[in-house]
């Protein structure tokens, strides 16, 4: 049988206690999104920590102007997918647009996407009284969360485009707040997307959990990209906040090495990728 993993060196396994050791250490968070088995397979050979399968699929897999078109038998044909490509990189996946209508989907929602199709933790936007009801439903059921703040896509049209919040000093305070609801309730990892650096920096140094940045600036615990924006092949305009790490060199594999290297070391973001 074909080994997909079979060039991959030995790597301990990414845990979910393991990432909050990594914070405690001062070890930056290497995170990028995967689609399939074969770019699952690329985060793997370049020691990336967490793949997540993010609902963005809606967006640079299917074509959509938005995530809200995904639905979680989408959610759970990619993760599967991706989770084959996998060994050791942990592997998150997002609950699509409304699975949080009510607790018996949000779990419906933890039950496939862990124990049917392999993702060791869940991504849920917002902490709205619902959400911190689902966060402390499925840790309880010992399923980890990761929490999503900031710029949460599937409230697009609540924020009338993809802009960037907490801006002002109220809003700001607004998303610490929130920031350290969602880890009361249960929450092993955040996700802060699209806020200024001064924000990113002072939640991450709020919270004791791990906090990952997308466009929140370089004070972040680790980055994410969407993996099409960090290969230059998104269609359209990327995201300022994203890089193309393909440019110049020759191999997919080597751009998500350096974009590895390059988050470790905290060259990435640079300014020209943060708001402020
Ligand atoms: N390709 C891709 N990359 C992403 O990072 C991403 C997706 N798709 N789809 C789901 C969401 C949507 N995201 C987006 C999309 C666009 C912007 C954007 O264009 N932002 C403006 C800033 C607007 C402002 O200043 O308020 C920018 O210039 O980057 C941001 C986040 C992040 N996620
Ligand atoms: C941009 C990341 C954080 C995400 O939620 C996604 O890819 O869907
Ligand atoms: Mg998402």
């Amino acid at each position: 049988m074909y080994v997909q993993n079979a060039n991959v060196p030995d790597r301990k396994p990414v845990t979910v206690p393991g990432l909050l050791a990594m914070k405690t250490q001062g070890q930056r968070i290497v995170m990028l999104t995967a689609y399939d088995a074969s770019f699952a397979w690329q985060l793997e050979a370049a020691g990336v920590d967490i793949a997540l399968v993010g609902d963005s699929l809606g967006m640079v897999v299917q074509g959509h102007r938005s995530t809200l078109p995904v639905t979680l038998d989408h959610m759970v044909y990619h993760t599967a997918a991706v989770a084959r490509g996998l060994s050791a990189t942990l592997l998150v996946a997002d609950l699509p647009f409304m699975a949080d209508r009510d607790i018996s989907h949000v779990l419906q929602a933890g039950a496939r996407l862990v124990g049917e199709a392999g993702a060791a933790m869940v991504k849920i936007e917002g902490a709205a009284p619902h959400i911190l009801e689902a966060i402390a439903a499925l840790t309880a059921r010992a399923i980890p969360v990761c929490a999503h703040l900031g710029l949460t896509p599937q409230s697009v049209h609540k924020f009338g485009g993809f802009r960037i919040q907490g801006r002002e000093q109220a809003a700001a305070d607004r998303v610490l707040a929130e920031a350290l609801t969602v880890q009361a309730a249960g929450a092993d990892l955040l996700v802060m997307e699209g806020v200024p650096v001064e924000l990113g920096k002072r939640v991450t140094a709020a919270l004791s959990i791990p906090v990952i940045g997308i466009g929140a600036g370089p004070h972040c615990d680790g980055q994410v990209l969407v993996i099409h924006d960090m290969l230059g092949i998104t269609p359209g305009k990327r995201p300022k906040f994203s890089k193309d790490f393909l440019a110049g060199r020759d191999s997919v594999g080597a751009a998500i090495a350096a974009y590895a290297a390059d988050v470790r070391s905290g060259v990435f973001p640079a300014p020209e990728h943060c708001f402020n």
